[in-house]
């Protein structure tokens, strides 16, 4: 089968969007790892899929797979802002803001004059078992009234998360500076901690000011990205419940700058960043 694809990347987090909207496609976990492959494939973090929407209040549905093992995943934030220039930029739709689920959320995302994308990521959900999170037998520390939970990693070290789903768990630990952080060590033993089933994305935060933070993410199954939609959100909604941060903060990515707003419980995470084609192409799988 040959497969037209656009590559695409959000602050150097990279993808891989097809286009499945006028007919259905069903890629294998192999297929999908293949495109994902950086030296016999095209090579992406993640793989999108742009389809029809399954119901009538929404444009589009979009799914997202991780390159490296082919495993669809739930959320994807760098992406929401790619899936909306590449819609846009293939005459799909010309509507903005636009509409869109995915797996187990609905997104609205918005186009802004400057050529960045804004997108509601809806409310961070602090819900241990949502995560899922296993926090059974262990003690908190909070901070201003948040719970930052003990992770017994390798040697002897513990280190203490502050744990939200945006959509796809996060687990994000406040470091002195991001450039220096352990990340490549600690990284893989947070993201395959027992006590979070399903894994868990792995956020380094280094706190700069009320409004600025340094941010590296170890992603699930992807390893260290240049940049985490979902981690920038996890990680400023973490400060801010810590007492940290103010509502709206800039979050340095080894990729780009994204700017996270958060009016605190009960509203929802936006998030403004880049989306960016690099090309398009054809590929045999
Ligand atoms: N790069 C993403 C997150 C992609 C999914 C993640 N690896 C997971 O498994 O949850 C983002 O920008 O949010």
């Amino acid at each position: 089968m040959r497969l037209r694809f656009t590559k695409m990347h959000g602050a150097g987090n990279d993808f891989v969007v097809i286009d499945a909207t006028a007919a259905p496609l069903a890629l294998s976990p192999a297929q999908l790892r293949h495109l994902g492959d950086r030296r016999f494939g095209v090579g992406a973090d993640q793989i999108l899929v742009v389809e029809r929407p399954h119901r009538d209040d929404v444009d589009f549905r979009y799914r997202i797979f991780n390159g490296a093992t082919g495993d669809e995943v739930e959320q994807c934030g760098n992406g929401s802002r790619c899936f909306v220039r590449y819609v846009h930029d293939h005459g799909l739709s010309t509507r903005n803001p636009l509409r869109v689920e995915t797996v187990n959320n609905l997104l609205e995302l918005r186009a802004q004059p400057d050529g960045r994308v804004t997108v509601n990521m809806n409310q961070p959900v602090f819900e241990a078992a949502r995560l899922p999170f296993d926090p059974s037998g262990l003690q908190p520390t909070p901070v201003n009234g948040f719970d930052f939970w003990p992770l017994a990693l390798a040697d002897g070290v513990s280190v203490e998360v502050g744990v939200v789903s945006m959509g796809n768990p996060h687990a994000v630990q406040r470091v002195e500076r991001a450039d220096t952080a352990p990340v490549d060590l600690l990284g893989p033993q947070v993201e395959a901690h027992a006590r979070f089933p399903r894994k868990v994305n792995a956020g380094f935060m280094e706190v700069r000011s009320r409004r600025e933070i340094a941010l590296r993410v170890f992603e699930r199954d992807a390893g260290e990205t240049l940049a985490c939609g979902t981690g920038a959100c996890a990680a400023v909604v973490v400060g801010i419940r810590a007492g940290w941060l103010d509502d709206t903060v800039d979050v340095h990515t080894r990729g780009g700058l994204l700017t996270i707003h958060w009016a605190g419980l009960g509203h929802p995470v936006m998030m403004t960043g880049p989306a960016v084609t690099v090309f398009e192409g054809e590929i045999e799988l």
